[in-house]
């Protein structure tokens, strides 16, 4: 398995458990995985199935500035979940950093992992 990554893409949002945090724009950083196959985009013929982080990253911008999150577990689940659904990927791991929210800790932060379980069946079969 070959692996997409992007490293620290920084968005600012509306999260938190507090009611100060409802109207209050909050740095969350994402370090997200995709599993890919770089040897199938060899041929020309499939290069409309690589993944491009440009859209990759359009999506989670998309998503994060739509509304306000309660916990960093729901934006790492619904962005999970969507580029499971969105693109053709089988794996993917989403983490989630919120730097700052302890005061004596340099970051907290959630990771997620989801499958794709119907690529995967049909990935098995083929
Ligand atoms: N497991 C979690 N615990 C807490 C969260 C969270 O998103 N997941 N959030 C908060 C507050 O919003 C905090 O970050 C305010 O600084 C507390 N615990």
């Amino acid at each position: 398995m070959d692996i997409l990554f992007i490293d620290r893409l920084t968005v600012m949002a509306y999260i938190g458990i507090n009611d100060w945090e409802k109207n209050c724009l909050q740095k969350l950083i994402f370090d997200l995985q995709l599993s890919c196959n770089t040897e199938f985009f060899k041929d020309h013929q499939s290069i409309v199935s690589y993944i491009d982080y440009t859209h990759v990253n359009q999506v989670i911008l998309s998503l994060v500035s739509q509304k306000h999150f309660y916990l960093i577990e729901d934006v790492a689940n619904l962005i999970a979940n969507t580029l499971i659904e969105k693109f053709c990927i089988y794996w993917v791991r989403v983490k989630v950093n919120k730097p700052g929210a302890i005061h004596n800790a340099c970051n907290v932060g959630i990771c997620v992992e989801r499958k794709n379980k119907t690529l995967l069946k049909s990935l098995k079969k083929s």
